[in-house]
């Protein structure tokens, strides 16, 4: 199916999130969409797929313009858009949940369903189990789920927002094969990223957006060469690497100490940790999902109390004394995900600095509006004291965390500090964290971005099957040692080396 906008245009308040949007995405081809966060690409893909309603422009599907009231209306008309958080009922079997998104008339029966399934799963690489509970499956194969569930309730255009946050490698390599099948079928895939290296791989076509414009007008054969496409989404300046700062040497005592801390979760087992972590450092976690690095950021920010052993923060046990103790000691815990656990979507900044206000029950409003506004204006994000934090793109939520931050803070404990952000949006971040680190701050952060590790760590601590390594100091590891080490090799000669 040919899928078209033409001047189309939605604001959100003063912002103007796509402005007289003019493009149009041919059948049997994969269509990149990049942009730098805020740059319009979720808002257009909210408004091909139904979820919101253009205020001036029209929508067009095989040379007939569509008035979508909502997503139902769009897939009935062939165009269905892969959440990043998929729309399912986790308690239900992946069966059951096709059978309930299906509309009616679609499916015989149960058994047509599975076998249009199967057949389906096939075609496409995924190994599926219908009788699969979905809160049993990871991410990525929940993903796999929305993607048959929407071809087989009659997309001809898939739209696929970031796929690849949160999946595997190994996920992302099976995600790409089925969308070149899925094309060759001769559907459309609409592929929003701002990872440029994933759409030179996989997009016959490439839209950038800048600022709610599409830049330059119309749409790019793909390829083209990767500083042109930079220079577009970021104008001249923004794609400039950071500048290197040289450590500042800070003699104070270490932020955080672990003696003998043992450690359980699921069957992940930390045994007899030892380690200093000092202040003015920037620290890599690198390891494997799930190889100990989140438990280590748990127990570091008194989320989690150890077994046995002691936790001291400026050199005060505190072991067990839980996360406010914890954050009154100066420790400071940037989540992953900063909607569910890091701020609350519904308040504004202003009403995240006033939450912040510990002078007992009155708030004082108006110094929350203006801290909110400072915050906005030295952090650079898009937004005013009063925007809900829920609205903002990722990269100024991330921002946005950062601003609340107190000065105060000794420690900075983030769990991916740059998931989802464009390439500007992660400098602008780690450019943050550097001058905290700069000021005296130790941050320790994770990652499964092992460039992300090798680029900004000053120390790595190599996290594999639950055993936590010595830090290394960057300047003597290389990328190809750490792909090592996180796969094991090597680890246990690292560990011995220290003791
Ligand atoms: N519901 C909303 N209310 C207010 N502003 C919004 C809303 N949705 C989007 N915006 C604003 O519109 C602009 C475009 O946002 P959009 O989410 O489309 O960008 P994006 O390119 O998808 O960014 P990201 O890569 O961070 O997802 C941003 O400035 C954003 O803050």
């Amino acid at each position: 199916m040919h899928i078209a906008v033409e001047n189309l245009t939605k604001r959100f308040g003063p912002v103007c999130a796509n402005d007289r949007l003019t493009v149009s995405f041919a059948a049997g081809q994969i269509h990149g969409v990049l942009g730098e966060n805020g740059a319009g690409k979720s808002t257009l893909m909210k408004l091909l797929s139904g979820y919101i309603q253009p205020d001036e422009g029209r929508i067009v599907f095989n040379d007939a313009p569509r008035r979508l009231r909502g997503p139902g209306d769009a897939l009935a008309a062939g165009v269905g858009m892969v959440q990043q958080e998929p729309l399912d009922i986790p308690a239900f079997t992946v069966l059951e949940n096709l059978l309930c998104a299906a509309p009616p008339g679609v499916f015989r029966s149960r058994r047509a369903a599975q076998t249009a399934l199967l057949e389906l799963a096939g075609r496409l690489g995924f190994p599926v189990d219908p009788a699969a509970r979905l809160d049993q499956l990871t991410i990525g194969q929940r993903q796999q789920v929305e993607i048959m569930r929407l071809l087989l309730c009659g997309a001809q255009v898939l739209i696929l927002d970031e796929p690849t946050t949160g999946i595997t490698a190994a996920q992302a390599r099976a995600l790409f094969a089925a969308l070149r099948q899925i094309a060759a079928e001769g559907r459309t895939v609409l592929f929003v990223s701002h990872k440029l290296e994933e759409v030179a791989e996989l997009c016959h076509t490439v839209t950038v957006l800048r600022n709610g414009h599409v830049v330059p007008p119309g749409q790019l054969p793909m390829p083209q060469p990767q500083e042109y496409l930079l220079s577009l989404m970021f104008g001249e300046s923004g794609a400039a690497p950071p500048i290197y700062r040289p450590l500042p040497a800070i003699d104070a005592p270490p932020v955080w100490e672990l003696r003998h801390v043992t450690a359980r979760s699921g069957a992940l087992h930390l045994v007899d940790l030892n380690h200093r972590f000092a202040a003015g450092r920037i620290i890599g976690l690198a390891g494997l999902d799930g190889s100990g690095q989140q438990v280590l950021l748990r127990l570091l920010a008194g989320q989690q109390a150890p077994d046995h052993g002691q936790v001291l923060v400026n050199g005060r046990d505190l072991t067990g004394a839980g996360s406010i103790a914890f954050r009154q000691a100066g420790v400071e815990y940037l989540p992953a995900d900063r909607l569910h656990d890091g701020m609350i979507g519904a308040l504004s900044l202003a009403d995240h600095f006033a939450l912040l206000q510990r002078n007992g029950l009155l708030v004082d409003r108006r110094r929350a509006e203006e801290l909110a506004r400072q915050a906005i204006a030295e952090y650079q994000i898009k937004a005013t004291p009063v925007t809900p934090i829920a609205s903002l793109s990722g990269g100024n939520q991330q921002r946005a965390m950062l601003a609340l931050i107190p000065s105060t803070a000794r420690g900075i404990l983030a769990e991916q500090p740059t998931r989802g952000l464009d390439v500007a949006s992660a400098r602008a971040i780690w450019s943050r964290l550097q001058a905290r680190r700069d000021d005296g701050c130790c941050i320790i952060f994770s990652s499964p971005d092992l460039d992300e590790i090798m680029e900004y760590s000053d120390e790595v601590i190599v996290c594999f099957a639950g055993r936590i390594g010595p830090p290394i100091p960057r300047a003597l590891l290389s990328a190809s040692r750490l792909a090592e080490l996180i796969g094991g090799v090597g680890f246990d000669a690292l560990v011995d080396v220290v003791r």
